[in-house]
Parts: C-alpha cells; structure tokens; sequence
C-alpha cells in the first residue's frame, strides 16, 4: 500500500491584538484577530518528525505583535500582505501563507480621549493568499451585519405541493445578518476607502430594493457593489432569513395588522449565493 501526504497546512490561529496609539491625551485603539497558515516542504515533519523545515506557531504569534509594534496596525488587508510576505520571503521552506484577520471596531466616548465603547456588532474580516510563485489574493468582508426591513418586502409565487403551509404575503418584515466576502482584483488597493464604500453600498441596496424575495435582495445588493466598485470582481453572500412571524391576537379579541411579531432564531432560512463579473479573473485560492 502506497499512501502519500495529502494538502496539509499549521499555524497560529487567533492571535488576539490591542494595539494603543497615543496622540498625546487622545488614544487611537485597533483591536484584531489575527490567524497565519503556511504551508510547503512539510513532507518531512508529517513523515519523519524532522521540524527542520517548520517556522513554529509560536514564532508566528510573536510575529503578530512585533510588526504590529515596528510596522503599526492600520488598514488589515495591509497587515495581513506584510505578515504573508514575510513568512514566505524570509523562509525557504514556506511556499504559501494565508493569513485572515477580523478587525472589531470601538468608537471613542467624547468624554475623555482613552475611553471606547465597542460599535455595532459587525465585525470587519480579510483573508490574504500570498505564494512562492508571487500570486496573491485579497479577500475582504464583513459579518454580522443585522439589517431589516419593516415593509417592502413580498413573498409569494413559490412552488406548493402537500407539504407547503406557508401563506404568500405582500408585506413581511425582511431581516438578515449579512456575511459577505469580497474579492479584489488588484493588491493596491486604499482598503479603508473600498471597505466604507461597499459597506455602504450594501446597505443601501438591502435598504432600497423592493424585495419580492431575500435571493432578489442579495443579487441587488451584489450588484450595486461591483457595479460601482471597480476594485472589486466577486463578492459572495450568505444570509439567514430571520424569520418574523405575525402573532395571532385574535385569541384576545385583538386585530394585528403587521404591528406585533414573534422574532424566531431557528430553523432560519439560509440564502447563499456570488455574484460576479463575467471577466473576474481566476480565483486560485483566493476563498480557500
Ligand atoms: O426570501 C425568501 N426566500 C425563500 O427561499 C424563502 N423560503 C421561505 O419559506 N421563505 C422565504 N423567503
């Protein structure tokens, strides 16, 4: 029997960073989740137990925090290019790095300059490919983003057969937690400007388009993101349907005209989907 070491990578995942910036009484936090994966001549440590090729996780979390003290911490798909470009360039046995960040955002409270309170509840996400071959690949997201519609919304039209219940409607509450990806076709890219525009772009698609169903609302909002974004040449989605069911009151003698609503965590509808343009270039391991 012949077996062979199949694709394998190792790294540090989730290496927590606080970095502070002073400017004198007012401070400046960045607050992120960094995870580095390399792989390449690992045939020996899996085959034999021989490290000789392997840069330690631990070397890699150290990593993490020196750049993030000699380089600073501003936009992360930046940090994520130079700590990819470092494993592979500086060590011969690595032949690929892929590292993914998640960025959590604080906002200052105005009554001193050191005190935060956490924004939102979406959080910010990259994930950078970079190759011995020098192909690379930025990938950039959101997640967690919670939206609704109170109106605007219509579901109907759908396939009944004997197990359908539910009943058409022309006016649903339309709620989602967006998670979408975004990949960029070009590295120099100004990816605090590109991260609030799209974000914007997304809300307001999710905010304007008339929905006639959540898959019509991701396709709209796709859309409206390539189609003023340049930089971009593939986004990817996937949102649960967060169910809002209107309670019957009628037990109480009471009329509910899509004013109360039991809000359902599960099951949830889950719609996935990508749109792209049609000359993207070639992904590689860009969603890897
Ligand atoms: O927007 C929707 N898409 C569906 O595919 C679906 N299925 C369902 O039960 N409700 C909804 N809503």
């Amino acid at each position: 029997m012949t077996l062979l070491l199949g694709p394998n990578r190792y790294g540090k995942a989730e290496t927590r960073l606080v970095r502070v910036v002073r400017d004198g009484d007012v401070h400046h936090l960045k607050d992120i989740n960094v995870s580095s994966s390399l792989s390449g001549e690992m045939e020996s440590v899996h085959l034999t137990g021989d490290n000789a090729a392997v840069l330690p996780t631990d070397t890699q979390k150290n990593t993490v925090y020196a750049f993030a003290r000699r380089h600073g911490v501003d936009q992360i798909e930046d940090f994520a290019l130079l700590l990819a470009r470092h494993y592979v360039d500086s060590q011969p046995t690595i032949h690929h790095a892929r590292v993914e960040i998640e960025e959590y955002a604080w906002e200052r409270i105005p009554a001193t300059g050191h005190s935060f309170v956490r924004t939102g509840q979406e959080v910010r996400t990259c994930v950078v490919h970079y190759d011995r071959d020098g192909s690379v690949s930025v990938v950039s997201g959101l997640k967690d983003l919670v939206v609704l519609n109170s109106t605007g919304s219509e579901f109907h039209g759908y396939i009944v057969d004997g197990y359908t219940t539910l009943k058409p409607t022309t006016d649903r509450i339309l709620a989602t937690a967006v998670t979408a990806r975004w990949r960029h076709s070009v590295t120099d890219v100004d990816f605090g400007k590109s991260y609030a525009e799209v974000r914007k772009l997304l809300l307001e698609a999710f905010a304007d388009t008339h929905s006639l169903s959540l898959q019509q609302t991701l396709y709209a909002m796709g859309r409206r993101a390539l189609e003023a974004r340049p930089e971009v040449c593939e986004i990817r989605f996937a949102m649960p349907n967060k169910h809002h069911f209107l309670v019957d009151l009628e037990p109480f003698g009471l009329d509910n005209d899509n004013e109360v609503f039991y809000a359902a965590d599960r099951p949830y509808g889950l719609i996935e989907g990508t749109v792209l343009r049609e000359d993207a270039p070639d992904a590689g391991q860009a969603w890897e």
